[in-house]
C-alpha cells in the first residue's frame, strides 16, 4: 500500500501508479504572474446544507468529513465548471512543522496546511463512477495560514479524540463547510489529478487565492492524529502532502486581475 514515508511515499507511487508521470498531475506550483486572467470565468457558487454532514473518518492518509450526496443539497456550480457537482467530502494535508504542509504552492511558497473540498459531476451516477473521468471531479483548495485560532476549524479538531488512529470514525452532524471559506472566492483554476493514489487525471482544480487562519496550537492538534491503526506502533500523521508536479504545458487561469 502507499503512504508518505521514504519507502512508500510520492517518489515511489509511480511503481504502482504509472500515471504519476502523466500530463495533468497535481499539485502544482502556481506562479501568479504566469496565470492568465479569464474574464469568461464565472464566480464559483458553493451551496452547502449543514444537514448533509454525516461523519468524520481517519482513513490512514488524512481524515475526512463525509457528506450525504444523494441529492443536490450541497453543490458547486459556476467557476470553470459546467453543470452541477455534489460535495462528497473534505479533508486536509499538513506538515510536521509550519514551514510545509500544503500541496499547491504559490510562487514556491508553502503553507502549513491545505483544505480540499471534493465534489463529483452529477452527469455521472456517483463518486465512484466520476472519479476516473476527465471531467469527473472539482476540488476546491483552500490554504491555511498561521494566525488567529479558527473557531470553525476548532469544531472539526474537537472530534479528533474519537478518530486518533486509522479506521476510526464518528458521527459529525450539522457542520457547515461554508464556515471554512475565506471572505472572497477569487481563484486560480487548472486541469489536474487526485494528489493521492490512484492519481486519476479527473480533477478540475479551483484553488482559492485567499487563505483562512489556523493557530499554532490548532496545527499541533492536526499532528496528534496517527497514520497507524490501534495496536500498531504509533506513527504521527504529518507531512501527508505530495510535492508540486511538472506543469507540462498546462495553462493556469485566474478569476481576478
Ligand atoms: N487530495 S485530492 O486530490 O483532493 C483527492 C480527492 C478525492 C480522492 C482522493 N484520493 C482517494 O480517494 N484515494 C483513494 C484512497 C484514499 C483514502 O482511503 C484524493
Ligand atoms: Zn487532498
Amino acid at each position: 500500500a502507499w503512504g508518505y514515508a521514504d519507502h512508500d511515499g510520492p517518489a515511489k507511487w509511480v511503481e504502482s501508479f504509472p500515471i504519476a508521470e502523466g500530463p495533468r498531475q497535481s499539485p502544482i506550483d502556481i506562479i501568479p504572474s504566469q496565470a492568465q486572467f479569464d474574464s469568461n470565468l464565472k464566480q464559483i457558487k458553493l451551496k452547502y446544507d449543514p444537514s448533509t454532514s454525516k461523519g468524520i473518518l481517519n482513513n490512514g492518509h488524512s481524515f475526512q468529513v463525509d457528506f450525504a450526496d444523494d441529492d443536490n443539497k450541497s453543490t458547486l456550480t459556476g467557476g470553470p465548471v459546467t453543470g452541477t457537482y455534489r460535495l462528497k467530502q473534505f479533508h486536509f494535508h499538513w506538515g510536521s512543522a509550519d514551514e510545509r504542509g500544503s500541496e499547491h504552492t504559490i510562487g514556491g511558497t508553502k503553507f502549513p496546511c491545505e483544505l480540499h473540498l471534493v465534489h463529483w459531476n452529477t452527469k455521472y451516477a456517483n463518486f465512484g463512477e466520476a472519479v476516473n473521468k476527465p471531467d469527473g471531479l472539482a476540488v476546491v483548495g483552500v490554504f491555511l495560514k498561521i494566525g488567529a485560532a479558527n473557531p470553525s476549524l476548532q469544531k472539526v479538531l474537537d472530534a479528533f479524540d474519537a478518530i486518533k488512529s486509522k479506521g476510526k470514525q464518528t458521527t459529525f452532524s450539522n457542520f457547515d463547510p461554508k464556515t471554512l471559506l475565506p471572505p472572497t472566492l477569487h481563484f486560480w483554476t487548472y486541469d489536474g489529478s487526485l494528489t493521492t493514489p490512484p492519481l486519476h487525471e479527473s480533477v478540475t482544480w479551483i484553488v482559492l487565492r485567499d487563505p483562512i487562519s489556523v493557530s499554532p496550537a490548532q496545527m499541533g492538534k492536526f499532528r496528534s492524529l496517527l497514520f497507524s491503526s490501534d495496536g500498531e506502533s504509533p506513527r504521527c500523521m504529518v507531512d501527508n502532502f505530495r510535492p508540486p508536479q511538472p506543469l507540462k504545458g498546462r495553462k493556469v487561469r485566474s478569476s481576478f486581475r
